[in-house]
């Protein structure tokens, strides 16, 4: 069935035409990917990539670097932010550690695709090779299509990170710097003015890049890794729920690298980071919500499952005809 027919099938429920105005439009959009219009079987699941960033050194961030290992153990001891949310929404969470500098455990729990003890500074050279670059997506692809939830929720966590996001988004797109660039973890006003020196130091090193080349240049392993798992599910079916600022910029990549899978992404959250609302004009991507959230993690992502469980469960109401309702006077 295509979008037409969804469409259809929701005009002729117990309710004014269009008036549940976005939630229709993502009801449709979801049983175009999934292909099914059966109320109570989407299942959930959520991943967090983790990475390290060796811009980090450049003091762009106001966390120092241990923390994305800490926090690793952190998610696999359900002690995070995302883990209270996905507890609540009983949403599984999966941990993949594509590049931690230094990794505190050693548990079958955390899925090992690390290519590297953190990425190399992109303020001094690339970050990764090509071919690196190239096994993130290939990595990221195959564990996307192995996901057997039909709603896939995509988090991540490295320290640094919103830095190699701006320089991948600024790559991609073009747009400024100064447009894409934020606190954060919460830089100060003279830690942002240092972190734009740094960026723009960095992102004068090349110009324009095609997609794998931008993720060799700027990185991250996590972010490169995300964007394969993204192009992965889309290309099984699956809806892909995007999170803030850093799965932006994967997503982009994703776009770009293999066009039309945005037809599977919905975008969860605008975040608080400044240059998230550039990035989504860009890409013509309406959020669902806007809570000003700036963690990451996936903690945006899982907070628009309930939201699109609730557009598909649209699909089981009766129609006029079943409840026998009547229809608009007008049309009488
Ligand atoms: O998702 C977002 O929009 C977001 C915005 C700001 C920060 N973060 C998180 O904060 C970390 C990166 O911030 P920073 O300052 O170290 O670049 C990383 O672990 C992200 O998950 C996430
Ligand atoms: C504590 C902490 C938790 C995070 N979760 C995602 N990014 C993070 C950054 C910090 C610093």
């Amino acid at each position: 069935m295509n979008s037409r027919t969804f469409q259809q099938l929701l005009d002729q429920k117990t309710k004014p035409i269009g008036s549940l105005g976005g939630l229709e439009e993502l009801a449709v959009r979801v049983a175009s990917v999934t292909n099914d219009t059966r109320p109570g079987t989407l299942s959930a699941s959520l991943t967090i990539f983790a990475a390290d960033h060796g811009i980090a050194e450049e003091g762009v961030s106001a966390f120092p670097q241990e923390v994305t290992g800490q926090m690793v153990s952190n998610f696999l001891a359900e002690g995070a932010a995302a883990n209270a949310i996905a507890g609540e929404l009983g949403i599984p969470v999966a941990v993949v550690d594509c590049g931690v500098k230094d990794v505190l455990v050693s548990r079958e729990d955390l899925i090992n695709m690390r290519l590297g003890a953190g990425t190399a500074n992109s303020a001094q050279g690339p970050a990764m090779s090509q071919e690196v670059a190239a096994k993130a997506i290939s990595q990221g692809q195959s564990y996307g299509r192995s996901l057997t939830s039909k709603i896939v929720c995509f988090g991540e966590m490295g320290i640094a990170n919103t830095s190699s996001a701006t320089l991948l988004a600024n790559k991609l797109s073009g747009i400024l710097i100064a447009d894409l660039i934020g606190r954060g973890t919460g830089v100060d006003d003279a830690g942002l003015k240092h972190k734009k020196s740094v960026l723009e130091r960095a992102a004068a090193r090349t110009g324009r890049l095609a997609p794998i080349d931008a993720l060799a240049e700027v990185g991250g392993f996590e972010i490169g890794t995300m964007a394969g798992a993204m192009i992965g599910a889309c290309a099984s079916n699956k809806v892909v729920v995007v999170d803030g600022f850093i799965a932006t910029a994967a997503s982009a990549l994703a776009r770009a690298l293999a066009p039309g899978c945005e037809a599977s992404m919905i975008y969860a959250h605008r975040s608080a980071e400044q240059g998230h609302t550039a990035m989504l004009e860009w890409l013509k991507a309406k959020p669902l919500l806007d809570l000003q959230m700036r963690l990451g993690e996936g903690t945006g992502a899982l907070l628009a499952v309930p939201i699109i469980r609730a557009s598909v469960s649209l699909f089981g109401m009766a129609s006029f005809t079943d409840a026998r309702v009547s229809g608009r006077s007008a049309d009488k």
